[in-house]
């Protein structure tokens, strides 16, 4: 069996359009565009691509964009100042800081001091907590666009066995979440877990989120189960994802690297930046996004 490719790429740039209906009908009835601020702090080469991606993405949504490029040695303090300016500014809808942050900068510190109702990353714990209990909140781009991805496959995951590797606070625990917010049968797979493969091989659905290359193997998987393959990771031979390439002979449907899951981060970025104008601005939820 080869395995089906889910084309991620195309499914964001539809995401995206619809987005961007979707910010031109907030216009008109908010009297102004939806904004986006995007915080980077240093040059780490691949952050500033994403950064100006996003940028990008923003102005073509429609949405005003609010890029802020701060030094390597920006202080905590004054990156702190920075997040209460932009919480206080009423046309920001959306404030997102890159990571990974320098390390002399304590990552929890700053995002947990952004809005949570302008935290389009969904990384704040009250938005963590929301998704954990089922209220409406903004969740994470990374695991929303995997579960996008696999609603276009499966419209029902209910009662699918989900195995979901690795359990960071990013990707892992909220995929979990989302997987079991759809009554999929979840279970969270990691560096301390006895037999991964064990796990794995009765897995229906399959997210890979470790950012180790080539970690999932293709005797570790169930014949035509659904692998989505979060991992980005720079190698000698290029990009590579977490998932072995020999597991598309045996999947039925695999996300490719690159093509995948990346482009779904920004366009639910685009996504979750308009829900959060549409609430603030008290208006109804865009429909269909
Ligand atoms: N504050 C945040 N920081 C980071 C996030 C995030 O969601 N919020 N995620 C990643 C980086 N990221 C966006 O920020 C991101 C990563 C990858 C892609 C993407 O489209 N990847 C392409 C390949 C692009 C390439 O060649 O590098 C693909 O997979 O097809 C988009 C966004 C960490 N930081
Ligand atoms: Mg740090």
């Amino acid at each position: 069996m080869t395995a089906r490719t889910i084309d991620g790429k195309a499914f964001a740039a539809t995401l995206r359009a619809r987005v961007g209906d979707a910010a031109a009908d907030f216009t008109a009835r908010a009297g102004r565009k939806p904004g986006l601020a995007v915080v980077l702090v240093g040059e780490d080469p691949a952050s500033s691509v994403y950064v100006r991606s996003k940028g990008k993405a923003t102005l073509a949504a429609g949405m005003e964009s609010f890029e802020h490029r701060l030094p390597a040695d920006t202080g905590e303090d004054a990156l702190i100042a920075l997040v209460d300016r932009l919480n206080a500014d009423d046309a920001v809808d959306g404030i997102l800081v890159q990571l990974p942050l320098p390390r002399h900068i304590d990552e929890r510190a700053v995002l947990t001091r952004i809005d949570p109702d302008k935290d389009v990353d969904g990384f704040h714990p009250v938005n963590a907590g929301r998704l954990a209990t089922g209220i409406d909140g903004l969740v994470p781009c990374t695991p929303l666009g995997c579960v996008m991805l696999l609603k276009d496959l499966h419209p029902d995951l209910s009662g699918m066995e989900a195995v979901v590797i690795g359990r960071s606070n990013i990707v892992g625990k909220p995929m979990a979440a989302l997987l079991l917010k759809e009554s999929a049968t979840v279970t969270t797979v990691h560096s301390r877990t006895r037999d991964v493969a064990a796990h794995v091989r009765g897995a229906d659905i399959v997210v890979a989120a470790v950012g180790i290359p080539a970690f999932v193997k293709a005797d570790w998987v169930k014949p035509g189960a659904t692998v989505i393959d979060v991992g980005i990771n720079r190698t000698d031979d290029g990009l590579v994802g977490d998932v072995d390439p020999a597991v598309a002979e045996v999947a039925g449907a695999l996300t490719p690297v690159p093509g995948g899951v990346g482009p779904m981060t920004i366009a639910v970025l685009m996504r979750n930046t308009l829900v959060a104008a549409c609430r603030r601005a008290g208006l109804p939820a865009p429909a269909g996004l």
